[in-house]
């Protein structure tokens, strides 16, 4: 699929042997739109220019190739608004208030922060009142399952990371860090992790692959009292139940009767596959590479097993295909493309199918929609973007408000409620099962859910101002 964009490619002309003219008609026939020129610098021989062009497809190298082999036309730099918005990184740290003079820096800092410092050495609960960790989460990764791109290693990761800072802050104005381990060992990462947490809040783990992520998250919640959550696992199964609790009312179907086929079993699906059970599914396929997960097969993965031994009721066997006959809800968190519409056409009549893998959904929207009854992807240029954005923010802001140890699954079921229910019953239809990430009411309402949740499960250690009993 094409996603348009605006590139600037910066040139330089020798004019005796090309002109403006010659580039700009070479730009109308690669199908670039001119919609700006800047003089940069204009010599007697050579000008530069900055030309600004709209493309249709943001991969298309086809222009740059074609101006590069004109004579006379040498290409400097190209650039695009989305590389734009990443010059210098997305994210930065700035003071409270200013350093005018020796009395405000012997406040802040020495002399004055010792007597701060000792504060917290006697009573380590004040580092919540005096430093910024109430208020602050580390984005930990390793880079290795960065979106639906692999393991392209922590430096290549560190865009996604900065995005999810930018997100925490201006939804739910949390600080966020970005943190990208140069490691893959399990346990190096585990001890990182918790050598660093006494400054932070929360610990949002982030993109790293499966199974390593289920032993890293389980052991650093167990070893740390602030919450630890992935947010592959977690925020996208929230999400995705909060979509099927409204698309299912949306078809009047009932989860606990519904047959629900989940594809690609790694951190996002194990955690959607628990949710839904927890929420009161009972037939669940799960389906990875090797076909449908069944109790007869043997796994070396912990989290396989358990869930070949709590889905598959009727012990099915065989691939998607087979696992699609008849099923009532398609949910993929796996890999592009895989679907096709006979998968479609086999499903029971009034299907709800979520492709969910980004960058590209496991089946095109155009090619799904006349076989799907209520059809969400991952991606925001659709109808019903499914995407953890509408739960870590406020998920993380109701956790730290309260001061909450975990995140449980209290929580996270009052967090898909929540995020369910800000959809009104008289705006709720195909095109509208789930609100958009700039819906206001989203952050606040998952907040105040989940803290009533970790009230209720006695996670909380603090009840904020505004939350009655
Ligand atoms: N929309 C959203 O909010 C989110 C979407 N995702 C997307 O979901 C996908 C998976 O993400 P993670 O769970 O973090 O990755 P992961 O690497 O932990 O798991 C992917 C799983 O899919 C399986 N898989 C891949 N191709 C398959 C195929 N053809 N048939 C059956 N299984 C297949 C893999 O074997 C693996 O077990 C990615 O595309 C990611 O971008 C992930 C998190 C949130
Ligand atoms: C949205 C997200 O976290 C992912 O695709 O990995
Ligand atoms: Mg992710």
């Amino acid at each position: 699929m094409s996603i348009a964009t605006t590139m600037i490619i910066r040139l330089e002309i020798r004019k005796s042997v090309a002109s403006f003219g010659d580039v700009a008609s070479a730009l109308a026939s690669a199908g670039g739109d001119i919609v700006a020129i800047d003089v940069i610098r204009a010599g007697k021989d050579v000008t530069t220019r900055d030309i600004t062009v709209n493309v249709q497809d943001a991969g298309n190298k086809e222009i740059i190739t074609i101006l590069s082999n004109m004579p006379g036309i040498k290409v400097i730099n190209v650039s695009d608004r989305t590389f734009l918005a990443h010059l210098g990184g997305k994210i930065e740290i700035t003071p409270k208030m200013p350093i005018k003079n020796r009395e405000d820096l012997s406040l802040v800092y020495t002399p004055g922060v010792a007597r701060v410092c000792m504060a917290i050495a006697e009573d380590p609960g004040k580092a919540y009142s005096l430093t910024m960790k109430r208020n602050t989460v580390a984005v930990v990764t390793d880079g290795t399952a960065v979106l639906g791109l692999g393991d392209i290693g922590p430096q290549a990761a560190m865009p996604v990371m900065e995005g999810k800072a930018m997100l925490f802050k201006q939804l739910a104005d949390i600080d966020a860090f970005p943190l990208c381990l140069d490691t893959k060992d399990t346990e190096e990462i585990i001890a990182i992790v918790k050598a660093i947490s006494s400054g932070f809040g929360g610990i949002n783990l982030e993109d790293i692959s499966s199974p390593r992520c289920f032993e890293i998250e389980r052991r650093l919640s167990a070893e740390l009292d602030i919450p630890v959550f992935h947010d592959d696992q977690h925020g996208t199964a929230v999400v995705a139940l909060a979509g099927l609790l409204n698309a299912l009312k949306v078809v009047d179907k009932q989860i606990a009767s519904c047959r629900i086929v989940v594809v690609g079993i790694g951190a996002a699906g194990v955690s959607i596959c628990r949710l839904l059970l927890a929420a009161g599914a009972r037939s669940i396929y799960a389906v990875d590479r090797e076909g449908i997960l069944s109790r007869e097969q043997a796994y070396g993965n912990a989290e396989w097993r358990w869930l070949a031994d709590n889905t598959n009721p009727e012990g099915l066997s065989g691939g998607l295909t087979e696992a699609l006959q008849g099923a009532d809800v398609f949910i993929g968190v796996s890999s592009g493309g895989i679907l096709n519409v006979s998968h479609l056409q086999s499903m029971a009549e009034d299907n709800i199918v979520f492709a969910m893998a980004n960058p590209n959904p496991e089946i095109e929207p155009e090619l799904a929609e006349p076989y799907a009854r209520v059809l969400a992807t991952g991606r925001s240029d659709y109808p019903n973007q499914i995407n953890n954005v509408l739960c870590f923010p406020g998920i993380f802001r109701g956790a730290l408000d309260c001061r909450a140890r975990e995140v449980n699954l209290e929580m996270k079921l009052a967090a898909a409620q929540a995020i369910a229910s800000v959809v009104q019953e008289d705006e709720r239809n195909e095109q509208y099962i789930i609100p958009s990430i700039f819906n206001e009411k989203v952050v606040e309402q998952v907040r105040l859910a989940v803290i009533k949740a970790a009230i209720t499960t006695r996670t909380a250690r603090r009840i904020p101002p505004d939350i009655s009993d």
